[in-house]
């Protein structure tokens, strides 16, 4: 059984993962209420990713807590939002839909019912939630990178975490999908809570209540949105500038292609622009 959003507090203290001596993150304490919106923000091998994989349960800590109040996080608690191309592409979106489905079933259930027929009504409900409940029945690869990218909210959706994890949403998208999809992520987490890891700025600023800005494996800041300062987001953009070649900006792809049906492409992506 996967707990429901009664709780208060989802809490990460003094949590380090080092990954063969290299820090992942290092001495994490972080606090987010229950249902908050929260952006995690920092420079390219910053810790982002290990820090949502960590409360996924993907990986374990060194040393540290992470805990919903009392209790230990455990992996059934948290939804982690997949990239839109970890989707199987030859199967609809309604079947990798019933996919997240399995992830939130008992052990014993899995044991005594492995090919019992799952009733489609909860992911078709959650398809048209995320606005594409027409494209049930189409297969993923014809889908556009923002159809792909809902039908992935839709899969971890259906798991019913009261905790969501959400890693670059917004990767491959035109600046217009990426409002939509996180306007989209923000509906359907409802009262859930929701930590997302995000390159760009002004999204972060639009979209969410706080930001945790991460450097080398620690937490820099954690402010709610509207005390974060220009050059507390500038610092950070300024390193990831620093990090990236110029030839990741663009691929072979521009922006307005990004809601295009593509086969495998991947575009790096946009620096963070806050400041310019
Ligand atoms: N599985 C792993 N094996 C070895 N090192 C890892 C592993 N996962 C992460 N790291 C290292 O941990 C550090 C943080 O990586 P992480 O992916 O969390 O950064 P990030 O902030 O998400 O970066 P990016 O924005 O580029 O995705 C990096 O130095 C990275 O090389």
């Amino acid at each position: 059984m996967t707990r429901t959003e009664q709780y208060r507090e989802l809490r990460f203290d003094g949590v380090t993962k080092t990954f063969d001596g290299d820090v992942g993150v290092e001495d994490v304490t972080l606090s987010v209420t229950a249902g908050e919106r929260v952006a995690i923000v920092g420079p390219s091998g910053a810790g982002k990713t290990t820090l949502l994989r960590l409360a996924s349960g993907a990986v374990t800590p060194d040393s540290g807590t992470i805990r919903l109040d009392d209790d230990h996080l455990r992996s059934a608690d948290v939804a982690h939002v997949y990239p839109g191309h970890t989707l199987v592409d030859r199967r609809t979106a309604l079947a990798n839909v019933l996919v997240g489905s399995s992830s939130s079933r008992s052990w014993w259930r899995g044991l005594f019912e492995p090919l019992a027929p799952r009733d489609p009504a909860p992911a078709l409900e959650l398809l048209d939630r995320v606005g594409i409940g027409e494209k049930a029945d189409a297969r993923t690869d014809t889908l556009s990178a923002g159809e792909r990218q809902r039908v992935a909210f839709a899969r971890a959706l259906m798991q019913e975490a009261p905790v969501i994890v959400a890693d670059e949403p917004t990767a491959n998208l035109d600046p217009s999908s990426s409002t939509t999809v996180l306007d989209v992520l923000d509906d359907v987490a409802g009262s859930r809570t929701l930590l997302t890891v995000l390159h760009d700025m002004d999204l972060a600023v639009a979209h969410y209540d706080r930001i945790v800005g991460i450097v080398d494996g620690s937490v820099r800041f954690n402010r709610p949105t509207e005390s974060t300062t220009a050059a507390e987001l500038k610092e950070l953009s300024a390193r990831d500038d620093a990090n990236t070649p110029a030839g990741h900006v663009t691929e072979n792809q521009s922006f307005a292609d990004a809601d295009t049906p593509k086969q495998g492409t991947e575009k790096w992506y946009v620096p963070a622009r806050y400041w310019k």
